[in-house]
């Protein structure tokens, strides 16, 4: 049994899966990333798993994957943005080293309006990122050791305020 280094969460689009391979680099550990678990899994895209079996499929795989990474992993993991509205993983995440990456709803669009991949975001990016930020926010909060803003930075800069506000030292 061993614990992350670093879990990363925040909703889609932010940089968890980009931020997180850089942490790791410069933390000298490995990345995982509960999304591609699942992929490897499944031998499917997310979005086939929305498409095919529906949202609350996807999640029951998601809170699994995201138990077991917990459980194995002790380099930097970055979550899929919605695997905070499980109760049982937001309980898993007390005690643990939480980075809520954030941003407005203008970089949101920037990064992820034009992004079929992202099945939840698909017709009207900016009306629903409001409301599932509206719906997340305070659970993002609420498991989150610091928050760290996104907006208007580089992924290295946002690595580098992730590091410190955690007071983390390069390797
Ligand atoms: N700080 C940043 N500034 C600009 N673009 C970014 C930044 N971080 C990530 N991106 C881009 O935004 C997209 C989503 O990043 P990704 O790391 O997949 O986010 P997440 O895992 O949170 O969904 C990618 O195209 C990535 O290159
Ligand atoms: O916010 C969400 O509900 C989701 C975020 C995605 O991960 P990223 O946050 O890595 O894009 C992926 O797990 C799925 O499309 C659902
Ligand atoms: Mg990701």
């Amino acid at each position: 049994m061993s614990a992350p280094l670093i879990v990363l969460v925040g909703p889609m689009g932010v940089g968890k899966s980009t931020v997180g391979q850089l942490l790791a680099e410069r933390l000298a550990t490995g990345y995982r990333d509960t999304d591609a678990d699942i992929v490897s899994a499944q031998g499917r895209a997310i979005a086939e798993i929305f498409v095919d079996e529906g949202e609350a499929a996807f999640r029951a795989l998601e809170k699994e994957a995201v138990r077991t990474a917990l459980a194995e992993h002790d380099g930097v993991l970055a979550l899929g943005g919605g695997a905070i509205l499980d109760a049982d993983t937001r309980a898993l995440l007390a005690g643990q080293r939480v980075v809520y990456l954030s941003m407005d709803v203008e970089e949101a669009v920037k990064r992820t309006g034009l992004n079929a991949a992202r099945p939840l975001l698909a017709v009207n990016p900016r009306k629903q990122w409001r409301e599932l930020m509206e719906a997340r926010r305070h659970l993002y909060e609420e498991v989150a050791t610091v928050v760290v803003a996104t907006d208007g930075r580089t992924p290295e800069e946002v690595t580098r305020a992730a590091l410190d506000a955690l007071e983390l030292k390069e390797a």
